[in-house]
C-alpha cells in the first residue's frame, strides 16, 4: 500500500533528488524538474523510455514537452502527495 512520505521519508529520499535538480512544485505535494535534450528526437526517445519504466510500475508522470525540452512532475494522485514511487521514479528518470 502505497503512502505519503513521512518527515523522515522526505529527508532521506527526497535530499539527494532536490540536489540533483529536482525541485518542489508551489502550492502542491509534488517534484519538478526540467529535463533538456539535443533535438526533438533525444526528447522523445526519452521518453518513450521513461514511460516504460512508468507503465511497468504503475506510476505514471505528468509531463509536458516542447521540443528539446520535458517538464516533469512526480506526485501520487492515489495518496495526495509525494510517496516513495515518486522518488523511485525521479530516480531512473535522472538515470535514463
Ligand atoms: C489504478 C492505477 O493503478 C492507479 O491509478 C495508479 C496509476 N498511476 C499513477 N500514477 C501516479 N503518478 N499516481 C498515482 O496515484 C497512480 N495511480
Amino acid at each position: 500500500m502505497t503512502e505519503k512520505l513521512s518527515d523522515t521519508g522526505r529527508e532521506t529520499v527526497l535530499a539527494p533528488l532536490l540536489a540533483n535538480g529536482w525541485e518542489m512544485t508551489e502550492g502542491r505535494d509534488a517534484i519538478k524538474k526540467t529535463f533538456k535534450f539535443e533535438d526533438f528526437t533525444e526528447a522523445f526517445s526519452w521518453m518513450t523510455r521513461a514511460a516504460m519504466w512508468a507503465e511497468k510500475w504503475d506510476h505514471h508522470p505528468e509531463w509536458f514537452n516542447v521540443y528539446n525540452t520535458v517538464e516533469v512532475t512526480l506526485s501520487t494522485h492515489d495518496v495526495g502527495g509525494l510517496s516513495s514511487l515518486d522518488a523511485k521514479l525521479a530516480r531512473k528518470f535522472d538515470a535514463l
